[in-house]
């Protein structure tokens, strides 16, 4: 059964239909891949998934439940986390301190009721430090991880709400290519491991293609095209709108055939 259920999304800005009647769904375990040129509506897609942009039309169903028209922390509440293109940590804060604030965080409670900060939920905190390989970096401040562990560590403190769906908008951007493909195989990992729902975006075809197991393409605010990855890179319609996309579709062409 379907997890996540979209039927009919649009949002328009000014003139400009950003994203026009989207429809698709998620299976649980699922790593549903949204790709497409820049401005083909992915951003707008996911703002509308998790409440930041509410439709002019259209419905978004997790679990029955219905999300358009509900606030951002009502649907992370509801078990949706998500990453962010640029990565939002306490700079502050070590890497551990920023895990427990995220657990803190979800259990409702804040430093000082109970423990002091720097024992609330340490040990939990740890594990999911150590399902990410960053144990060894617990008390590192953040401000001084290279950038592909920032990433790693996002997904970490996403992880601590215990999402039964992830949203992760660009998670390699910025990311050299070993890290990319490194981030997208645990992302993997941890679908198969606990059987979360994951619907990323991603523009390096190569991650896109090893990891997803369902591709939905999107152009100019509508669906393009749908279905496995061989199903997509065959597709004449897919291959002619990323003609003009050197790499990207050099990647289509070659790494994969
Ligand atoms: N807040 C906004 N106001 C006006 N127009 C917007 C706004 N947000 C997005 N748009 C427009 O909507 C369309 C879809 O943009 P969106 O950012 O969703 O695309 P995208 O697929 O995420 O692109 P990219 O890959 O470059 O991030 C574009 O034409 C964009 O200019």
């Amino acid at each position: 059964m379907s997890f996540l259920v979209v039927e009919g999304l649009s949002l328009s800005f000014g003139g400009v239909r950003a994203v026009d009647d989207v429809s698709f769904t998620l299976a649980k375990g699922e790593l549903l891949a949204l790709i497409g040129p820049n401005g083909a509506g992915k951003s707008t897609c996911f703002n509308m998934l998790y409440g930041v942009s509410r439709p002019d039309s259209g419905s978004v169903k997790l679990d029955g439940n219905e999300l358009v028209g509900l606030k951002p922390r009502q649907i992370w509440r509801l078990g949706v986390g998500r990453t962010f293109q640029i990565t939002a940590t306490f700079t502050s804060m070590t890497v551990c301190e920023n895990v427990q604030m995220a657990l803190l965080s979800h259990a409702n409670r804040t430093f000082g009721i109970f423990r002091r900060a720097h024992d609330a939920y340490r040990d939990q905190a740890m594990d999911l430090l150590d399902i990410i390989g960053m144990r060894g970096q617990a008390d590192r401040p953040t401000n001084v991880l290279a950038y592909g562990d920032l990433k790693r560590l996002e997904l970490a403190i996403a992880l601590a709400n215990e999402p039964k769906l992830l949203l992760m908008d660009e998670p390699t951007a910025g990311m050299a290519q070993p890290e990319r493909r490194s981030l997208m195989k645990l992302t993997a990992d941890l679908v198969r491991d606990r059987g979360t729902s994951v619907l990323f975006t991603e523009h390096d075809m190569d991650v896109v293609f090893e990891h997803s197991h369902r591709l939905l393409v999107l152009n100019r605010g509508r669906v393009l095209a749908e279905g496995s990855v061989a199903e997509v890179r065959a597709d004449p319609k897919v291959r002619e709108i990323y003609l003009g996309g050197g790499s990207t579709y050099a990647s289509m062409e070659t790494n994969h055939a």
